[in-house]
């Protein structure tokens, strides 16, 4: 409202109390002396929801006409002030009594109810009928006082200013008065009353949810909602932990690893459809839920409905090659690599492969902690296909795999015949420092020797080459084998780093002599091999020589540990290969075991001579030179006296480079038995047939 015409309007704004009100506009606005003053109404601008008032400074000449206040008439509303500040304090405090009888008894009221409500789930649980359990009940004595229509004391003031408002239930708001734009008079409620009646209706409402919620609980028997309602546990039987299936992985996989899970009870079909639904969750579980048992009567059923609800998933599930291509993604930990391989190989169908098979192939065994030749590590003669050679068991102690000392004149004869009839031969006189061997058996028995945790550190994904893990050839077999294998492609620096943060130096060092020791003999021998065939690398493998400076060959240097088997006669090193590279140069490290096979001989030990190196013709070289020089099937066998460790430098061509039969071995009597592949090409098809992808890629 605004002022009346005339006035100067003076506003003072400032939330008050209701004492404020009186004393400050009284005593402070108009001082002790002052004349006169004009305290506008509520009609004059007076705002009670802003608890402000305008108190308007009138013209001396129009003071009269307005209700004159003088220190006589500020006294007596002093008194009136004083009683009814005391009123209000017996109202407050009678409010505040009350308040804690109306909390006391909800308290009581709540604790009884929690305790009836207990009662009754536990009546529910152990079997009584509910439906006999206690009510709820509310103790009358506790609401007695809080029973009837809420009371009310008028508090009526002979002065507009004086009007108030009852203070709001719930606030904290006692010690403020409104004023309420209300001319005539104003009401303090009886706020006790209030509050108990409100207390009342919440009771009531709580009462009200808690009948609701007994009759829900009570509502369908929890016999009927049971698929196996007659159910009886086995004496001592403990919920196995399952993996659980959430409807977006193989059924049939999920179903295979329940039944293992439950070995022992596979003939007790109640208990079967009991705990399948702990092996469920989200919307998987919320499938059980709506099953009934006019539908499951049998494990049978349920396995059937379960199957046919996620029978979509089995079509979509990956093959192999998804698995091995699966790369673990740069800012992956090892672990969640692990999950998300499991997960994905868990969508395999499991006469392909079982999830643990499919990951066995990947991580080594820990060696350390086998005292006995696992089953997956027992080898026979119907592990391996039966066109197998391995099938032939002679040996023929005479033969023997040529040893040839690179500096011999007649060194292109020898390696020639060597490559011809058995795809190997051991040199000498290489050129490599003998420290060198020790330094890099040293520091491959350095590595191996760790705890596995440490070396999983820098575990291999299934498609990669470089890191730590299983022979890369697992997967083509169905046993495992007694292995654990480290590949390293250039500097070794990033996964040294992992392993040893602060003590990797050395085994870089090392690392990277060897290899480049390798590379320069590899480049010799394969040389001496085109020579001894009347090819050149300058003519004949354009992309062999190093192209701007840079050499393209894919070198991988393979460092591989075999140690003490307890059964080696049923374990398996490595089983039956031949390399994907051109020329592969091999370690022993003093210790026998590669065999390579010979047509009429069978598996012969390459006998480990002191500072001699292994040559392998490869693949690769096989293709080029049409055929003439045959890539050795070789294999590890193992021991059960000593740790056996081997390094292996594989030399193959760039990876775009076309690796075909070299045109000067080809003429109308000798035509190309292989059909032109990229270095890549090739690596591919390896890894999808194998040892057959030779045969895969000929004329
Ligand atoms: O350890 C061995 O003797 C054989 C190794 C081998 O053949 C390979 O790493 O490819
Ligand atoms: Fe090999």
């Amino acid at each position: 409202m605004s002022p009346k015409p005339g006035l100067r309007p003076f506003k003072w704004e400032r939330e008050l109390t209701f004492r404020e009100v009186f004393t400050s506009v009284l005593r402070e606005v108009y001082p002790p002396g002052s004349k006169s003053l004009v305290l506008a109404g509520p009609e004059d601008g007076l705002d009670s929801k802003r608890i402000s008032i305008t108190v308007i400074l009138g013209h001396p000449g129009l003071l009269n006409q307005y209700m004159l206040l003088t220190r006589n008439k500020a006294g007596e509303m002093d008194d009136r002030l004083a009683n009814i500040e005391k009123a209000f304090e017996d109202i407050k405090s009678d409010i505040e009594k009350k308040m804690e009888r109306a909390q006391q008894s909800t308290q009581d009221y709540i604790a009884q109810s929690q305790a009836d409500f207990l009662a009754k789930v536990a009546e529910m649980l152990t079997g009584n009928d509910p439906k006999k359990g206690k009510r709820l009940v509310i103790d009358p004595s506790a609401l007695q006082k809080t029973e009837g229509p809420p009371d009310k004391t008028h508090l009526v003031a002979s002065s507009s200013i004086e009007k108030q408002q009852s203070p709001q239930f719930g606030s904290s708001s006692f010690q403020k008065f409104d004023i309420q734009n209300n001319p005539g008079e104003y009401t303090v409620a009886n706020e006790a009353s209030k509050v108990e009646t409100e207390m009342y209706k919440r009771l009531e409402d709580l009462d009200h949810r808690l009948e609701e919620k007994f009759k829900a609980a009570e509502g369908p028997d929890a016999r009927e909602l049971s698929l196996v309602p007659n159910l009886v546990l086995p004496m001592k039987f403990k919920m196995p932990e399952f993996e659980k299936f959430d409807g977006t992985s193989s059924p049939a996989v999920h179903l295979t690893m329940f039944c293992r899970r439950m070995t022992g009870h596979v003939d007790n079909d109640e208990l079967l459809i009991h705990c399948f639904q702990d092996s469920l969750k989200g919307s998987a579980a919320r499938w059980y839920n709506q099953l009934t048992r006019d539908k499951i009567r049998s494990w049978k059923d349920l396995a059937k409905a379960f199957i046919e609800q996620y029978k979509h998933i089995t079509d979509i599930e990956p093959d192999r090659i998804t698995l091995q291509n699966m790369e673990m993604k740069p800012n992956e930990s090892f672990r969640q690599y692990v999950q998300r391989w499991r997960d994905v190989a868990a969508q395999m169908n499991p006469t392909m492969e079982t999830q643990t098979q499919a990951f066995n192939h990947l991580l080594p065994l820990d060696f350390d902690n086998v005292s006995t030749l696992p089953d997956s590590y027992a080898w026979s003669t119907t592990t391996l296909p039966s066109d197998d050679p391995c099938h032939c068991t002679i040996n023929d102690r005479k033969a023997s795999l040529p040893v040839i000392d690179i500096g011999e004149p007649s060194v292109y004869d020898l390696v020639r015949h060597a490559c011809e009839k058995w795809g190997a031969f051991q040199v000498i006189n290489h050129g490599v420092p003998t420290s060198l061997f020790h330094k890099t058996e040293f520091q491959t028995r350095r590595l191996f020797a760790l705890p596995t945790e440490q070396k999983l550190l820098v575990a291999r994904p299934p498609s990669g080459v470089i890191g730590y893990g299983t022979a890369r050839i697992s997967p083509f077999y169905p046993k495992l084998m007694w292995t654990e294998g480290f590949g390293i492609m250039g500097s070794p620096m990033e996964l040294a780093r992992k392993i040893w943060p602060q003590d990797h130096a050395k085994f870089c060092e090392v690392m990277e002599q060897w290899q480049a020791e390798m590379k320069t003999l590899c480049d010799k021998i394969v040389r001496i091999m085109l020579g001894s065939l009347g090819l050149t690398h300058e003519n004949d493998m354009k992309w062999f020589e190093p192209k701007n400076g840079s050499d393209q060959t894919q070198c991988v240097f393979q460092l591989n540990s075999y140690p003490v088997c307890p059964d080696p006669d049923r374990a398996m090193g490595l089983a039956p290969h031949t390399d994907t590279s051109l020329i592969t140069l091999l370690n022993q490290c003093n210790i026998n075991g590669l065999q390579v096979y010979q047509e009429g001989a069978g598996w012969v030990t390459v006998e480990s001579v002191e500072g001699a190196l292994v040559v392998n013709v490869g693949d690769f070289m096989q293709i080029v030179s049409n055929g003439k020089f045959k890539s050795v099937l070789h294999r590890a066998v193992v021991n059960n006296t000593c740790h056996r460790v081997s390094t292996a430098f594989f030399l193959g061509p760039p990876s775009d480079a076309e690796v075909s039969p070299l045109r000067k071995l080809i003429d109308s009597a000798h035509p190309p038995l292989y059909q032109p592949v990229t270095g890549d090409g090739y690596v591919q098809i390896k890894y999808k047939v194998f040892n057959k992808a030779l045969e895969s890629i000929r004329f």
